[in-house]
């Protein structure tokens, strides 16, 4: 089986923030990864990590003003002071937190933009970090996302992701692998990740359920077979990273529910 990781933003919701580590790893997992950590003292987190003997696999640099809508600013022209000093945010709280890698979200496209000058704004924001991340040895990741959950995102299939990561040329900037963005954006699954893992490029796996992103035993994907897949080509490519687990649990509802869904991982 592969090692997963639990996505500390949609998994043990029925725990406060900070408590979620010690629900994490009471449940067997020995890496957390969630979105943003900026709420919190970087000592603080680092504190529940060294706790819980958990390690901190990922987490996002700040993406803009979240609450007003935006996801990312990675593509946006004009935006780049901001984007600087948002990933050398994230860099502080990677250096406290030792986590190996930082997602950073492309953001939304701009209604009326060209594409090409947001590729170019991209490209060179992303060139600009990976050199940032590289000097202090942490990857940069950046993820396909499926424009029925974030509408108007940037960044949506897989070989757009991997032609960005080879046009900017940085051996620290990957791909966010979330299967569940690929199965509803562009399927194949299986072969995809025959196709990327090889490659070196692809920096960290992600899963939930399709199409509702509960459990990945609920929907149509059917994991075991993916879990397998992985593995082997793993195995063969001496890829050692890890999936994170980021779906909300339907049996979370209830008090206690994320671990009542955890079946799925001992399958
Ligand atoms: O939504 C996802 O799949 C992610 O991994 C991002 O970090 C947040 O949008
Ligand atoms: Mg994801």
């Amino acid at each position: 089986m592969p090692r997963f990781a639990a996505n500390l933003t949609m998994l043990y919701n029925e725990h406060a923030f900070l408590d979620r580590f010690a629900a994490a790893a009471a449940d067997g997992f020995l890496g957390v990864e969630y979105l943003f950590p900026y709420a919190f003292p970087a000592q603080e987190i680092a504190a529940r990590l060294r706790d819980h003997g958990l390690q901190q696999v990922l987490f996002n640099a700040p993406p803009g003003d979240w609450e007003a809508g935006e996801r990312g600013l990675a593509c946006l022209p004009g935006r780049e002071s901001e984007f600087r000093a948002g990933f050398a945010q994230a860099l502080v709280y990677a250096e406290e937190l030792d986590c190996p890698r930082i997602h950073v979200m492309a953001g939304l496209a701009p209604a009326g933009a060209e594409r090409a000058a947001l590729q170019a704004t991209y490209e060179a924001n992303l060139a600009w970090a990976a050199a940032q991340a590289q000097s202090v040895g942490r990857e940069v990741l950046i993820e396909p996302i499926n424009p029925r959950d974030i509408p108007g995102f940037f960044l949506n299939r897989q070989d757009e992701a991997h032609r960005t990561v080879q046009a900017v040329g940085a051996p620290n900037l990957k791909v966010q692998f979330d299967l569940y963005h690929c199965q509803i954006v562009e399927g194949d699954v299986a072969m995809k990740i025959r196709q990327y893992l090889p490659t070196g490029r692809v920096g960290h796996f992600q899963i939930a359920g399709v199409p509702m992103r509960h459990e990945p035993d609920l929907g149509e994907l059917h994991h075991p077979y993916l879990f397998d897949v992985i593995d082997e080509v793993a195995l063969a490519s001496g890829w050692q990273g890890w999936v994170g687990c980021e779906y909300r649990p339907q049996r979370g509802a209830v008090p206690g529910g994320t671990r009542d869904g955890l079946g799925w991982m001992r399958c």
